[in-house]
């Protein structure tokens, strides 16, 4: 029989859940629509729980609630033995409280409303991230230590979440297993972040500079490779596997020089590339004056400056992954390649086509 529709979590003898029913928490965001997508195509009913409702779509029943609501939550994980949890506020905000609120409560709440409805497994998309301190990170491996000093509020808690609440959470006395897939710079069609903001600077006449020698690798990773990590690593979430309990880096697996993909997008879309060269120091030690100047003056004025240490550190460092433990416990290898997603993402923004 199959436990998961006994609601009653037997993991320990064996039995496998085989049911097709999922939860995505987070499934209107950019990764968690196309994670929905990508469970439709393979036979999943999801149910989707978000703080705002962006499409409809046959077999999916949508869920309108916040993260730290437990009833709420509880409706959405009706019959569901399987949740993906990647609500987050957006890394930009710098809102210490909203992160605390929905990346650490708000998990614990999940956690909580998980064990209340029988859930049986747990796939958090953590970060990549969470080990970088602004300084070069090169084909980093999961068991490089966390950030003791984590670059933003986003990092800081996305460490907490993954490490002090997702991974310990993983029981299998009790039925609950988790796992953690670590992205790093997701992108691809509708994604709200990267390509918008990049597109931003450049018809604002910010993308003329080069921060560095412009030879820094770092990983794009297109988002259906993203999706395909989750799927696999859900679909091999048993007890006996040995990715209980584990983080897995899930990239393009191939670094790219960032300035080279920054003006890949860009010409693509018709804009031209940054030509000049400003040193490293230099334009993070003025973000980092800007940044501090924007505090201090808060109470008075409100401003936000394009150049924030964090971006500029993201800008003009190497920090690539490997993904060697994904290929070997999970069997991920990249569906979509730099090239071809680069081309569907230009692709998919003719609104953002210089001139448009
Ligand atoms: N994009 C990237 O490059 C990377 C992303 N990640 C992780 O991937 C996950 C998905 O990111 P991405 O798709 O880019 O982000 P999005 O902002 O597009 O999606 C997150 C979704 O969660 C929703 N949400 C926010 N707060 C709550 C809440 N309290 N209750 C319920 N839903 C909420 C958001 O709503 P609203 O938009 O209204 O806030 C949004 O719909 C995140 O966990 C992120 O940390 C990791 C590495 C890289
Ligand atoms: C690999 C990774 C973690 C990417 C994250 C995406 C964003 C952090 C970048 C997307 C567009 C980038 C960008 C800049 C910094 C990093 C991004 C926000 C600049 C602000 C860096 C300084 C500039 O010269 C302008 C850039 C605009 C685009």
């Amino acid at each position: 029989m199959c436990f998961c529709c006994t609601r009653r979590p037997q993991i320990t003898t064996g039995a496998y859940c085989s049911s097709k029913r999922c939860a995505v928490i987070g499934g209107s965001g950019f990764l968690g629509r196309h994670l929905v997508e990508k469970l439709l195509d393979r036979g999943y009913s999801v149910s989707v729980f978000d703080i705002r409702q962006s499409y409809e779509l046959p077999g999916v029943t949508f869920h309108q609630g916040d993260l730290c609501d437990n009833q709420a939550l509880l409706s959405a994980m009706k019959d569901v033995s399987l949740v993906f949890h990647c609500a987050s506020p957006a890394p930009a905000s710098d809102d210490r409280k909203l992160f605390e609120r929905v990346n650490i409560q708000g998990t614990h709440t999940l956690i909580e409303a998980c064990l209340e409805a029988g859930v049986q497994k747990l796939v958090l998309t953590s970060s990549a991230s969470v080990v970088f301190e602004g300084k070069d990170v090169k084909n980093g491996r999961e068991d490089l230590p966390y950030a003791k000093k984590p670059i933003d509020y986003y990092t800081e808690t996305k460490i907490e979440q993954e490490k002090v609440l997702v991974l310990e959470a993983c029981d299998k006395e009790k039925g609950f297993l988790t796992v953690a897939i670590r992205p790093h710079g997701i992108f691809g069609p509708r994604d709200p972040q990267l390509v918008p903001i990049l597109v931003d600077a450049a018809r604002r006449g910010k993308m003329k500079f080069i921060i560095g020698d412009g030879t820094n690798l770092v990983d794009f990773t297109f988002v259906e490779n993203v999706v395909h990590g989750h799927i696999l690593a859900a679909e091999r979430l048993r007890p006996d596997s040995p990715i209980c309990g584990k983080s897995y880096h899930i990239t393009n697996d191939e670094p790219v020089r960032f300035w080279d993909f920054m003006s890949e997008v860009l010409v693509g879309l018709g804009y031209a590339a940054p030509r000049y060269h400003l040193p490293y120091t230099l334009v993070y030690g003025l973000a980092l004056l800007l940044w501090l100047l924007a505090l201090i003056l808060r109470p008075l004025v409100s401003f936000k400056p394009t150049f924030t240490p964090m971006r500029v550190a993201l800008a003009g460092t190497h920090h690539y992954y490997s993904c060697d433990r994904a290929k070997r416990d999970l069997g991920y290898k990249p569906v979509v390649s730099l090239k071809d997603g680069i081309e569907r993402t230009v692709q998919s923004y003719p609104h953002l086509r210089q001139g448009a």
